[in-house]
């Protein structure tokens, strides 16, 4: 157990660690860094096309449907290989689950992405 500490200590102490771990996945996850990328690519095209308001919810609420998405898919994978490090076809299952998840997430924004860009160009 945890030593108790004020409900606001505890608090802030949990937003630290939440950072860290936002940080973590930024700096070492591939995957992510690719979609953060991508979500600045998007995010540029936001001002250049001067897109709405409207267009602005949606396309920021994707980018962070992804991004945490692809977040807990590693933890799921972190999981996954502490728990068995080795080969087995269950294991396989899970992460093919979790990174089923993501794949989700990604078709909906390039769908959300579609909507918004594609007009502008036809
Ligand atoms: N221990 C294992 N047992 C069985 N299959 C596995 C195992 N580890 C990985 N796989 C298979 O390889 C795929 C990729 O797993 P891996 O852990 O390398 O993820 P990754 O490609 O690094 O994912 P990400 O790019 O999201 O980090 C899994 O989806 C699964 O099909």
């Amino acid at each position: 157990m945890h030593k108790k500490e004020p409900f606001i200590i505890n608090r802030l102490k949990s937003f630290g660690f939440a950072f860290k771990g936002m940080l973590i996945l930024l700096k070492t996850e591939a995957s992510i860094q690719v979609q953060v990328g991508i979500a600045i690519l998007v995010t540029f095209a936001g001002f250049y096309f001067n897109i709405s308001k409207t267009e602005w919810m949606a396309q920021v609420i994707m980018i962070g449907l992804v991004l945490s998405i692809e977040g807990v898919n590693t933890a799921v994978e972190a999981i996954a290989d502490f728990v068995h490090p080795d080969y087995h076809k269950k294991i396989g299952l899970i992460k093919d689950v979790a990174a089923g998840a993501v794949f989700i997430a990604s078709i909906a924004a390039l769908i959300i992405a579609g909507i918004i860009y594609l007009p502008k160009f036809i």
